[in-house]
């Protein structure tokens, strides 16, 4: 899997979202299907997170957080919302 950080990921999803092909680009395929399709994602991954959390290791955990964290950013980019907006909030 590609290293990457917060910021990278989420500049390439908001190209993938403006140009790609939801036959092909499992980002654009969401942002097409829309911010319920998405929510139920966000939901399905944050449950993961806290199984592997409670249940197995550290990098099971991790998988399963970077996986949320994509399904954010998803969520964010159907939205119109940007990094910046976020950040104002932390
Ligand atoms: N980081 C991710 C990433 N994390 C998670 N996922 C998606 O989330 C899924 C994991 O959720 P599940 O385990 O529930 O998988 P699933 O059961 O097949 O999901 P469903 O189709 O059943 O909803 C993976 O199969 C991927 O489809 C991701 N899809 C893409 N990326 C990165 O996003 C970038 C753009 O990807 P594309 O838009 O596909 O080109 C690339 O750098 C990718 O590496």
């Amino acid at each position: 899997m590609a290293n990457k950080t917060f910021e990278e990921l989420f500049e390439e999803l908001r190209q993938k979202a403006a140009t790609g092909d939801p036959a092909t680009s499992r980002t654009a395929e969401l942002v097409a299907a829309g911010v319920h399709t998405i929510g139920k994602k966000v939901v399905e991954e944050a449950a993961e997170v806290w199984m592997a959390a409670e249940h197995e290791g550290a990098e099971r955990t991790a998988e399963e957080i970077s996986q949320l964290l994509y399904h954010l950013q998803v969520m964010m980019i159907a939205r119109g919302i940007s990094l910046r907006d976020v950040y104002e909030h932390l």
